[in-house]
């Protein structure tokens, strides 16, 4: 039988793959979906020097550079410190980046993950 393109793809891939979409349910304005823009938020690319968005995780899944379920919440958490760098403690984003944070960590707990088969060594 002929696996569809997605049964191909590597089980950490696939699991990081649904973990994502998960993690992007919880970003309903989309706010954090793309690169953030310097002609929108001034100054941008001085104060973070290692932006990260949920397009440039998924091409990293794409890509297969994720070697651990540890590297792929750790650009996650990079994304939301970002945010919370930047953007003042108040602000929408700040704000939306704290939430973002809290949601997404409590769903990559171990007690969360062991039930996806995910392999936590
Ligand atoms: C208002 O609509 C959008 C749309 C896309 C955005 O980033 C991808 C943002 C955005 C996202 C951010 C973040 C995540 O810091 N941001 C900061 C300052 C100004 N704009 C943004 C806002």
């Amino acid at each position: 039988c002929v696996l569809k393109a997605s049964q191909k793809r590597r089980p950490l891939s696939r699991l990081l793959e649904q973990l994502l979409r998960n993690l992007e349910k919880r970003d309903p304005n989309q706010f954090f979906a793309w690169p953030v823009n310097d002609n929108f938020a001034p100054g941008y690319s001085t104060i973070i020097r290692r932006p990260m968005d949920f397009s440039t995780i998924k091409q990293k899944i794409d890509d297969n550079e994720y070697k651990s379920l540890n590297c792929f919440i750790s650009d996650f958490k990079l994304m939301c410190n970002n945010a919370m760098k930047y953007n003042k403690p108040g602000t929408v984003y700040h704000k939306a980046a704290k939430r973002l944070l809290h949601i997404g960590l409590r769903q990559l707990t171990p007690q969360k993950l062991r039930p996806l088969g995910a392999i936590l060594t």
